[in-house]
This record gives C-alpha cells, sequence and structure tokens, in this order.
C-alpha cells in the first residue's frame, strides 16, 4: 500500500508544487511554519481542490484535475487525526468506535475490534465520554475511530502539539506500534526533531511548498542541506539493538558492531531501538581520546562539513554505527585541520543522550 502525491497549487502569496510517494510505515512531512505541511495534508483530505493534482493511494485515483476527477472527503477512505481528536461529545468511546466501524465499506469483525482496543490501551475507557479522558487518551480513541473506519491511510497533523510532555510520551508508542503492525502508510506532520526521530521510517523535508530532501528517516535527518542547522535541532538518528544490561545500572547497545552505553532500559535484550543524538552533545578528536569519563567513543570518517550560523560548523562523521553530527566552532575545525576523508572520533557523553529520545 503506498500513496503517490503529485501537486501544484497556487494561493495569492504562496505556491505548491511537490511529487512524493509515502510508503508504508510513517512518513514525516517535516518544515518549518509556512513550508506548505497543512496544505499538502488538506489536499490529500479532500479540503480542497488543487489547481493541479494527480493523488493515488495504490492506484486508487482520489483526485486526477486532468480528468476531472475528485473524491469527496468520506469517499477516500482516509483518516484523519489533528491537534484536537474530535471524538463526538455526546457519545462513549465505544460508541466512538462504533461509528468509525459503521463508517466501513466491510464488516469489521468484533475480535478486529478487540485487537485495536488492545494494541491502543483503550479498554478500560471505553464506557467513559471524550470529556473524562486526557488529551493522550482521546487521541488513542481518535486513531481507533480512524483505523476500524477502514481508512487505507492515516493522516495526522500535528497530532501531539496540544499534548504535554507526560501526555506525548504516553501516546508516542502508541504511534509506534501503528508504523510496526498496521501495514497502511501514515504521513505525519511534525516540527520536532526528537518526534520525527523516534516515529519517522520516511522523511519529506518541505521548504516553501517544495520538497528539499526525501528518504529514509536515518540518511535524510543528517543531511545538513535539510537540517535547521545552527539550532538545537540538528542531530542524527542511529539504529541499534540492547546488547546487554549490565549490573552497574548501564545498558549497552550494539550499532553496527559498536558499542554504547546507556543508562539503564526497561528493553529486553534483543530488541531494537532508535536513538537520537544531538549535534551540540557531540566532540570531535583526531586520537581516540583516554582517560576520559565519557564511555561513547565512535570512530568514523569526515564525510562533509557544512557552515552553519555565527561560528558554527556542522561537521559529519560516518561512523560504524551510522552517520553522526557535531556541531562544533570553525576554530576547532581549524585546529584540528578537519577535512573531508579525515578519519577522527566522536566523543558522547552517555548522559547526553536523553530518554525522550529513545523509541523503539
Ligand atoms: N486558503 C489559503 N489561502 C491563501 N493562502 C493560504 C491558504 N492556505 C494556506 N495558505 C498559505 O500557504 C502557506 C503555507 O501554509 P501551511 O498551513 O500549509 O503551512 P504549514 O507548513 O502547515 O505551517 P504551520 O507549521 O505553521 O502549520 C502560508 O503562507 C499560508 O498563509
Amino acid at each position: 500500500m503506498s500513496l503517490h502525491v503529485d501537486l501544484k497549487h497556487r494561493f495569492r502569496d504562496f505556491a505548491v508544487d511537490l511529487d512524493f510517494e509515502v510508503p508504508e510505515g510513517i512518513t514525516v512531512l517535516f518544515g518549518r511554519s509556512g513550508s506548505g505541511k497543512s496544505t499538502v495534508i488538506r489536499a490529500i483530505a479532500g479540503l480542497f481542490k488543487p489547481d493541479h493534482a494527480r493523488i493515488s493511494l495504490d492506484g486508487r485515483v482520489l483526485c486526477d484535475s486532468e480528468a476531472k476527477l475528485f473524491l469527496p472527503p468520506h469517499k477516500r477512505r482516509v483518516g484523519t487525526i489533528f491537534q484536537d481528536a474530535r471524538l463526538f461529545p455526546h457519545l462513549t468511546v465505544a460508541q466512538n468506535l462504533d461509528f468509525g466501524r459503521r463508517f466501513s465499506r466491510r464488516d469489521v469483525p468484533e475480535r478486529e475490534v478487540a485487537q485495536m482496543v488492545e494494541m491502543l490501551g483503550i479498554g478500560a475507557l471505553l464506557e467513559r465520554r471524550p470529556d473524562g479522558l486526557s488529551g493522550g487518551e482521546q487521541q488513542r480513541v481518535a486513531i481507533g475511530r480512524a483505523l476500524l473506519s477502514g481508512a487505507e491511510l492515516i493522516l495526522a497533523d500535528e497530532p501531539l502539539a496540544a499534548l504535554d510532555e507526560g501526555r506525548k510520551a504516553e501516546i508516542l508508542p502508541y504511534f509506534e506500534r501503528l508504523r510496526d503492525e498496521i501495514a497502511i502508510p501514515v504521513l505525519y506532520v511534525s516540527h520536532s526533531p526528537a518526534e520525527v526521530a523516534r516515529l519517522a521510517t520516511t522523511v519529506i523535508a518541505l521548504e516553501a511548498g517544495r520538497v528539499i530532501g526525501e528518504g529514509a528517516a536515518d540518511l535524510v535527518l543528517s543531511d545538513p542541506a535539510v537540517l535547521p542547522v545552527g539550532t538545537a535541532g540538528a542531530g542524527a538518528l542511529l539504529r541499534a539493538t540492547v546488547h546487554a544490561h549490565h549490573a552497574d545500572g548501564l545498558t549497552e547497545l550494539s550499532a553496527g558492531g559498536a558499542a554504547l552505553f546507556l543508562p539503564h532500559l526497561e528493553t529486553p535484550v534483543g530488541h531494537p531501538v532508535r536513538l537520537r543524538i544531538a549535534a551540540q552533545d557531540v566532540m570531535l578528536s583526531l586520537d581516540r581520546p583516554t582517560g576520559l569519563s565519557a564511555l561513547n567513543i565512535l570512530s568514523g570518517v569526515v564525510s562533509q562539513i557544512s557552515p552553519t550560523q555565527g561560528a558554527g560548523v556542522l561537521v559529519v562523521l560516518d561512523t560504524d554505527a551510522g552517520r553522526v553530527l557535531s556541531q562544533v566552532t570553525r576554530r576547532s575545525v581549524a585546529a584540528l585541520n578537519l577535512r573531508e576523508g579525515v578519519r577522527c572520533h566522536a566523543v558522547i557523553k552517555t548522559v547526553s543522550i536523553a530518554r525522550d529520545n529513545i523509541g523503539a
């Protein structure tokens, strides 16, 4: 199942011109405020008629301006999740789910509803009404309702933006399950680099209505041309597996054969984790440092050096664990004589890998 979007539209002061593919998994649309993310979501949902568009979902055409075909929103089989869950306030959770289920073009068996309820952890909420639920709980019900309605694509427009940090942490694992257990594409709008690193399988980066980067999340997120460089947003995504839990409270991860140590994680041995390592938390050294309290040292080769605003430079280092970014000063680059092809070491302080940035 995949979505194909070819879209051109001009508002008075703004134009979008893009062509991209959304595969299964979570594809994050990432870009500054005003780059066109919501416009793309609204075009796919059928909330406005674009000047030129061809949008198809696994070959099923939702919109084709040449052929003058424009399916109305309720015929698109697209589930939308916005900042506010938009549940029916007078219905219980069970009735809200049932509403979605009746929308489906096929009979959804009870067993499937029970599985969905279990996946989203909303079994204890079924008889409650939305106004008695937390924002995160409401969002989980909204996801369930969208999936039970037979949606073949989920559009999530900043679904966590209205939630506080605690509620975000509560709902992120459910989006991870959605990504890993349900074989439909999810197009997810976010501003948050940590959220992107944690959830995205694919990233599409937008700027001024155009795609400036597209592909596997770890590659796009470590591309200096795409990142909001010079901000706290720059950081790499590494994939690792849990290798061991040590008696001194540290968890050892293995990433491409390289070892990384973190404060204890609950994740069992053998399970995958994603790490986001902020560029500002990575120092560089030509020689492998010794006598240092930092436990995580990755050896690699400099593949790119990009200036950022002010005195900063972003160094891209290709290591066995994956691509790591380091934010250093121009002075350090000169002092170490760093150039493309130079071998050096990235030093990552154990504590700098924030728990919020760790996902399954
Ligand atoms: N109906 C409209 N009429 C005129 N201009 C519009 C309309 N809808 C959007 N725009 C303009 O298109 C641009 C992109 O808006 P859009 O909401 O798609 O951006 P965004 O990336 O989702 O931003 P944010 O992250 O702030 O939500 C903005 O400059 C906006 O003013």
